[in-house]
């Protein structure tokens, strides 16, 4: 049991800098959030089952403005390239001006989309990030990476653009569905592996209460992995070096989720999946010790996460999709790999052997 208390993050970029709000009951807290709506207009992007749920919440906030909804299907198949245009389109008919803001009321599908969606909007208006699973809150609902799916590749279509606030309101998990509630986990995880030894050995203490979802326990993962990115963000917002770490166990599992068609594996899962694929990577070219990887695993598994490739999925067919990888340059693959618990590296020049033999292994063992 924790009592942690409610959170106030800023991720500081100069002008540009924004509050994370994390706690109970802000989607109702009208007050404190229209008062960052400059204009007359806003859009709220949400789906079909967010916005039953959590749109009745805000709507009271919203008195005053023009504003409509655009409610995507659900499922990470909808946050593609097609959606846009239609986000587009309902803020052509809103008469959306430049001072206009979306706001992205869902888990990380809807806050890529919205957030791409207000990128482009006349080149860039202001959105609110207002996340809605734990994934989203611990993850993407910071940092400014938006975009959306291609056939051809995971998060390929995509800008920087930081959204004015985030308003994560935890009362909001309490709907979340467990397989959800867990993939959310994942990216905790893999917050601590990069580069906190120290939250690792918490998150393995407090593993029980995690699973049993304790208020306070979770306030505090949250808090502490949004501390965490917004401080990575802070000093490498375009990831031309740091940041590149937050992408521990991306690659393989980007591989994963395009080679299931984003319907098979959640991205949490193909996160926790690729993160110990990663990490046999490392033990393989002898980075790290088989310790590290186990330990690694252990803590994947007692949170009810997926370590194993899911079947039918062929170790060359992911290996080219890895090739697409936007860390990768000069025809090279460049991964985050790891030297053990808390000590991520990015790796250029991984010799593509030592790949494939690492997912044909993993494979063979499933
Ligand atoms: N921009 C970034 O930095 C970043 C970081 C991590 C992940 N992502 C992206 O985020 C996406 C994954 O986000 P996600 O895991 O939130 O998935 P999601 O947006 O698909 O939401 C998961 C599911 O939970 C439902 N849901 C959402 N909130 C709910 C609630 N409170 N109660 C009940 N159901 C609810 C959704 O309808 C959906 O079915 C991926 O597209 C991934 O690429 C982006
Ligand atoms: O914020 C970042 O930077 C991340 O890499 C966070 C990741 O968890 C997230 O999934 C992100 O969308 C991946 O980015 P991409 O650049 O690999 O598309
Ligand atoms: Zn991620």
């Amino acid at each position: 049991m924790s009592n942690f208390s409610p959170q106030n993050i800023t991720v500081a970029l100069g002008q540009r800098s924004y509050p994370v709000w994390i706690g109970a009951g802000l989607l109702a807290d009208h007050a404190r959030w229209r008062a960052l709506l400059r204009g007359r207009h806003a859009l709220v992007i949400s789906n079909t089952t967010v916005a039953p749920l959590y749109l009745p919440r805000i709507e009271a906030g919203l008195d005053g403005l023009h504003w409509s909804s655009f409610l995507l299907e659900d499922g990470e198949a909808h946050k593609s390239f097609a959606n846009v245009g239609r986000a587009l389109e309902a803020l052509g008919r809103l008469g959306a001006t430049r001072d206009a803001c979306v706001i992205a009321l869902g888990g990380g599908v809807v806050g890529d989309l919205a957030g791409f969606s207000a990128a482009c909007w006349m080149r860039g208006i202001d959105f609110i990030q207002m996340p809605t699973t734990l994934l989203a809150m611990v993850d993407s609902s910071v940092g400014g990476k938006t975009g959306v799916n291609l056939p051809v590749g995971k998060n390929l279509a995509g800008a920087f653009h930081q959204p004015r606030a985030v308003i994560a309101d935890i009362d909001t998990l309490a709907s979340l569905p467990e397989r959800e509630y867990r993939a959310g986990l994942a990216e905790v995880v893999k917050g601590a592996a990069i580069g906190d030894e120290a939250f690792f050995a918490w998150l393995e203490q407090h593993a029980d209460a995690l699973a049993a979802r304790d208020s306070g326990t979770v306030l505090e993962a949250i808090a502490r992995k949004v501390q965490y990115k917004a401080g990575v963000v802070a000093r490498d917002e375009t990831e031309q070096g740091e940041r590149a770490l937050l992408n521990l166990g991306h690659t393989f599992g980007h591989a994963i989720e395009t080679a299931g068609h984003y319907t098979a594996v959640l991205h949490g899962e193909g996160v926790a999946i690729g993160m110990r694929l990663a990490a046999q990577l490392s033990e393989r070219l002898g980075m790290s010790a088989p310790a590290d990887t186990a330990r690694l695993q252990r803590l994947l598994e007692k949170l009810g996460l997926p370590v194993a490739v899911p079947p039918g999925m062929e170790p060359a067919q992911l290996l080219a999709l890895m090739r697409l990888d936007k860390k990768n340059s000069a025809g090279q693959l460049r991964l985050i790999l790891w030297r053990g618990i808390g000590r991520a590296e990015i790796v250029a020049g991984v010799d593509e052997a030592a790949v494939l033999a690492t997912l044909e292994a993993a494979i063979a063992a499933a």
